[in-house]
């Protein structure tokens, strides 16, 4: 893309972001987080996304808005018909569905059968399979790449047994970013 689709483009996404900003009721991540997911994307050039749990795709406009500097690809999984229809509607409207590969399903298949590799993964679906699914992309995750998930600061059920197992992990380094009160354990492979 040459410059002024890149300017272009970005005042679309932000206009689009601006405007949803206050409507995000699907579970859906702070505005706040999303800009932490977009800055390690474009800080470190990620190129090879994944997340886990699109719902309506506000996670999804800051990780492929992200994409679309660097010239990378995001896999989103969600197993909610409406709201992946609601999601692609979005990425439509934001102008970025072309970094988008939308997949329907229960992720606890579909991340054991996903290829790979990718150097960025967000997680923000079922908390008690977080570990689980650490344990299927680790194989798949790229050195120097990055592993995050979500809500790790909420007590919610598998967090605490994902934050005890993330921890340990002698070929990770894990932080995480308070940017808003759901927390985002980064963990990156070294
Ligand atoms: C917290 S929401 C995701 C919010 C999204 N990342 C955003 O910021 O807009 C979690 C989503 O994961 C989906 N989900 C839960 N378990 C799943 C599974 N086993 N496979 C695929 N999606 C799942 C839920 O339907 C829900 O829409």
């Amino acid at each position: 893309q040459d410059m002024n689709d890149q300017s272009e483009l970005d005042k679309r996404v932000q206009k689009f972001l601006e405007e949803h900003r206050q409507e995000w009721n699907d579970l859906n991540v702070p505005f706040e987080d999303g800009q932490v997911l977009y800055d390690l994307i474009v800080d470190n050039n990620y190129q090879s996304a994944l997340e886990i749990g699109t719902s309506t795709g506000h996670s999804t406009i800051w990780i492929a808005w992200a994409l679309s500097k660097t010239g990378g690809k995001l896999i989103t999984i969600e197993i909610d018909k409406e709201r992946q229809k609601q999601a692609i509607e979005n990425l439509e409207a934001a102008g970025l569905s072309d970094f988008v590969d939308f997949r329907l399903g229960n992720a606890h298949q579909l991340v054991k059968e996903l290829e790979g590799p990718f150097d960025f993964v967000f997680s923000d679906a079922d908390k008690d399979w977080y570990v689980q699914y650490f344990k299927d992309i680790d194989p798949k995750l790229e050195e120097g790449g990055r592993f995050t998930a979500h809500n790790v600061l909420q007590n919610m059920n598998g967090i605490q047994e994902y934050m005890d197992f993330v921890k340990k992990q002698q070929g990770y380094e894990t932080i995480v970013d308070k940017s808003s009160s759901s927390g985002i354990a980064i963990s990156l492979k070294k």
